[in-house]
């Protein structure tokens, strides 16, 4: 199992659900940038389990212990580590799911592999290895914030509930006034409402999230293999339940026509740009210098509150009976885990890019 992410800026975490701890260690971090640790607190507080009545009920403080790497008050370039307890685990809710494999979620995959799996809350399946990925994204994007490049994500689909508004008609500096963190206030209610409904009948819902990177200067991507759009979608797609992603117009270039679509160049303040930005901000894997945005889209959770036909261990029939604390939707908590992963990735193009022009 490769528990690494990164180039130059690498992210190695460990740590199962319902062990004593997670954490990781960030490589590569550059030296002198200020770290404001209540701000990565407060990025982990809008991750956690137990945040709202639309998540999960396992209730973690994610309280993170910075071991190494900041003194001062800035990064000193060397290694970062840092670890966050469990502490609200429930091991007997998987009793069932030691003895059988729930439809959907890694249970079976694991134990092919590996040939053993720790059920515990799903072990290293779990999301709950995300809280590693917020720490890093959020150190990562304090190092962008100085060299200007901002990102912000929000939820704009829940079930068949989409905010039809792109991005730069929205406020959104207001995406956290509500639980499910959507800008569009009335769709926000509906969102709610329908994810407050699926838990009650002990389902789940599926959802999108859109992320926008601003202030990104043109040339961070490598332009082959290492494409900025492939290693931004590898990284989306390496979040739990992460089903789709698009960047800019996405699938919706396939109905457009070639002369409908060109993003074309202006010169603006002494610089070239984009009249328009349906490519996202990214032209031949590299950046352009406008806005990135993508969205992620994530499936519904697999743990139902509900009887789930499966099969056993040897293949035999059984049914589950739905236990335990889960998330009805992943979106409103999947928000800083996209924010962080779009950071680390800019990050660590930043620190690649050798041939920059600033
Ligand atoms: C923020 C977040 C919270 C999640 N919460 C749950 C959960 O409570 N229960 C669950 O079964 N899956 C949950 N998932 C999804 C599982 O972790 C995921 O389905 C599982 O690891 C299998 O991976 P896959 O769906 O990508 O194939 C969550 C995912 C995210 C991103
Ligand atoms: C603990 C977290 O979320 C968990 C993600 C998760 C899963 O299968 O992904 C299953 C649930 O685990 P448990 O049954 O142990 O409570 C969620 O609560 C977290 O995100 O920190």
């Amino acid at each position: 199992m490769r528990n690494t992410f990164g180039n130059i800026l690498t992210l190695t975490t460990f740590g199962e659900s319902h062990g004593p701890a997670i954490g990781g260690i960030i490589d590569g971090f550059p030296a002198g940038v200020k770290i404001d640790t209540v701000q990565v607190q407060q990025q982990l507080d809008r991750r956690r389990p137990g945040q709202s009545a639309i998540t999960t009920a396992r209730h973690e403080d994610d309280k993170v212990q910075l071991l190494s790497g900041i003194f001062q008050g800035e990064t000193m370039g060397t290694p970062i580590g840092f670890i966050i307890s469990n502490k609200d685990h429930r091991s007997t809710d998987y009793s069932e799911i030691a003895r059988g494999f729930r439809p959907s979620h890694a249970d079976y995959t694991y134990q092919a592999k590996y040939g053993r799996r720790d059920y515990r809350g799903g072990g290293r399946s779990s999301a709950r290895e995300t809280a590693c990925r917020v720490v890093a994204g959020a150190l990562a994007a304090q190092a962008l914030n100085t060299l200007g490049i901002t990102i912000t994500a929000y939820t704009s689909q829940v079930a068949d509930i989409k905010v039809e508004d792109p991005y730069n008609k929205l406020d959104l500096s207001i995406v956290d006034n509500n639980m499910v963190r959507c800008p569009d206030a009335a769709k926000a209610v509906a969102m709610i409402d329908a994810i407050a409904q699926a838990r009650k009948q002990g389902d789940t819902l599926g959802g999108i999230v859109t992320c926008v990177a601003q202030g990104v200067p043109p040339g961070l991507g490598e332009p082959v293999f290492g494409r900025l759009n492939a290693q931004l979608a590898a990284a989306m797609m390496s979040i739990n339940a992460a089903k789709g992603v698009e960047i800019g117009l996405g699938f919706d270039f396939v109905t457009r026509r070639g002369s409908q679509v060109l993003d074309h160049f202006t010169r603006l303040e002494n610089k070239i740009h984009t009249t328009t930005n349906y490519s996202g901000g990214i032209q031949g894997g590299i950046s352009n210098g406008e806005d990135i945005y993508l969205d992620v889209a994530f499936k519904p959770v697999a743990t139902l509150m509900q009887d789930v036909d499966t099969v056993d261990l040897q293949g035999d029939p059984m049914v589950l009976h739905g236990k335990g604390r889960h998330d009805p939707c992943v979106v409103p908590r999947a928000v800083p885990i996209v924010e962080s992963m779009t950071a680390l990735v800019l990050l660590d193009n930043y620190l690649l890019n050798k041939t920059i022009h600033l």
